[in-house]
């Protein structure tokens, strides 16, 4: 028996790299090579995203214009040569290194109407690619820098999103989680931060940052009041470190998902000469409980979490029937879309219809959205659409 460990092949970028959001991909209309989807199909295609960070999607024209206005220097001058630089700076090898990109967008995001104007392009260019529901996450905490208080944080992105919806070409509903940062000391402020919008649009609470040295427990007081409150939570766990982190967000901290979790194969046995692999008691534990993992292919690649996208353990994990969803992160440092990712994954594994409405399921049940709702768009949205072409 081999241990499935994500790290274990050589990190390469996958060789045919995701566009940058917006940009067209070549052959638009003609099936990807193995799978029975073109990659037309996937934009078309009603899709749910879980995990994507506001301060890691913005375009890179944006960027440019809004540091523009405030003086901050950039490492690039226009819109092409900054969104390749955010995809090879972020393409590190390393969580701690791929995080220091976000300098960049962090210090452009520090008013009201940049705010709203990040918030609201993030809900067009995820309807423009076909997303029907998101919960998209950030940090209030960091958007202080130049005197805002954290409600107005939330308020300028709230109706940014609600803007950018309304004004979309197709629909979409986007939800807000907020994170706190794990090496900071705030998570008990933005956890009551959460609670205190839940009617106004967001819908849960998160924990995000370096992972090694900040293990989820340093927080337990901020998930024990969130259990009390019954609100919903993921933690980024299982991504920059182990099983130690995955195991104490579930046992000690109670997350309702897993932000990546993707390490949860360091717990799965693969026999060498083939054969049905082996789950240790917390693999186990993840799979029995349906715990829904945040996967996120192209970020897991750039962070050395995964040697490349088609040796990632999705596969395995979508084959052991796990709850697997896929996401995009950071859509700006992965030069991805939700619809570049599955596009991937049809490139690597020949996944097509069937699997993109498997995910697609996976992800509308593991939504932190009411039972009801949740329900109202598997039956009117999704499957009504996948009814016509999956079999
Ligand atoms: O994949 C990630 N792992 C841990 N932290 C992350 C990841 N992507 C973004 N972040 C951090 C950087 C952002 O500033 C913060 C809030 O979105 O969350
Ligand atoms: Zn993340």
């Amino acid at each position: 028996m081999v241990a499935a460990s994500p790290a274990g092949a050589p990190r390469t970028r996958p060789p045919a790299a995701a566009p940058p959001p917006g940009a067209a991909r070549p052959a638009d209309g003609a099936p990807i090579a193995g799978a029975d989807v073109s990659y037309a199909d996937i934009v078309a295609a009603p899709k749910v995203l879980l995990h994507d960070h506001l301060d890691g999607g913005l375009r890179p024209a944006t960027v440019l214009e809004l540091a523009d206005a405030i003086g901050h220097p950039l490492p690039a001058a226009d819109p092409a040569a900054l969104g390749s630089w955010f995809v090879a700076a972020a393409d590190s090898g390393s969580l701690e290194r791929y995080l220091e990109t976000f300098a960049h967008t962090v210090a452009v995001m520090q008013t009201e109407e940049s705010l709203y104007r990040v918030a609201a392009e993030c809900a067009a260019d995820l309807a423009a690619d076909g997303v029907v529901y998101a919960e998209v996450r950030y940090a209030p905490e960091l958007h202080l820098e130049t005197g805002l208080r954290l409600e107005e944080v939330v308020e300028a992105v709230l109706a940014g999103f609600a803007a950018g919806a309304a004004g979309a070409d197709r629909p979409v509903r986007v939800g807000t989680l907020l994170t706190a940062m794990r090496h900071a000391a705030r998570s008990q402020e933005i956890a009551e931060l959460a609670v205190r919008y839940r009617d106004a649009g967001v819908v849960g609470f998160d924990i995000a940052g370096a992972e090694a040295g900040f293990p989820p427990t340093r927080h337990l007081d901020a998930f024990e009041y969130l259990q009390r409150e019954n609100f919903h939570f993921t933690i980024h766990a299982g991504e920059g470190f182990g099983l130690p982190s995955i195991w104490q967000a579930i046992q000690w901290c109670g997350a309702d998902r897993l932000g990546h979790g993707v390490r949860i194969v360091d717990d799965i046995a693969v026999p060498a000469e083939g054969g049905v692999p082996a789950l240790g008691r917390l693999a186990g534990y993840v799979r029995d409980k349906r715990i829904p993992l945040e996967l996120c292919p192209s970020s897991n690649v750039q962070t050395g979490a995964a040697g490349s996208i088609a040796a990632h353990p999705i596969k395995l994990l979508h084959d052991l029937r796990f709850r697997v969803t896929v996401n995009t992160d950071n859509r700006l440092m992965g030069g991805t879309t939700l619809s570049g990712e599955f596009a991937l994954l049809a490139e690597a594994f020949g996944w097509g219809w069937s699997e993109l409405r498997w995910f697609t399921i996976n992800a509308l049940k593991s939504a932190f959205l009411p039972f009801d709702e949740r329900l109202a768009l598997i039956d009117e949205v999704v499957k009504p659409a996948y009814a016509r072409r999956a079999h």
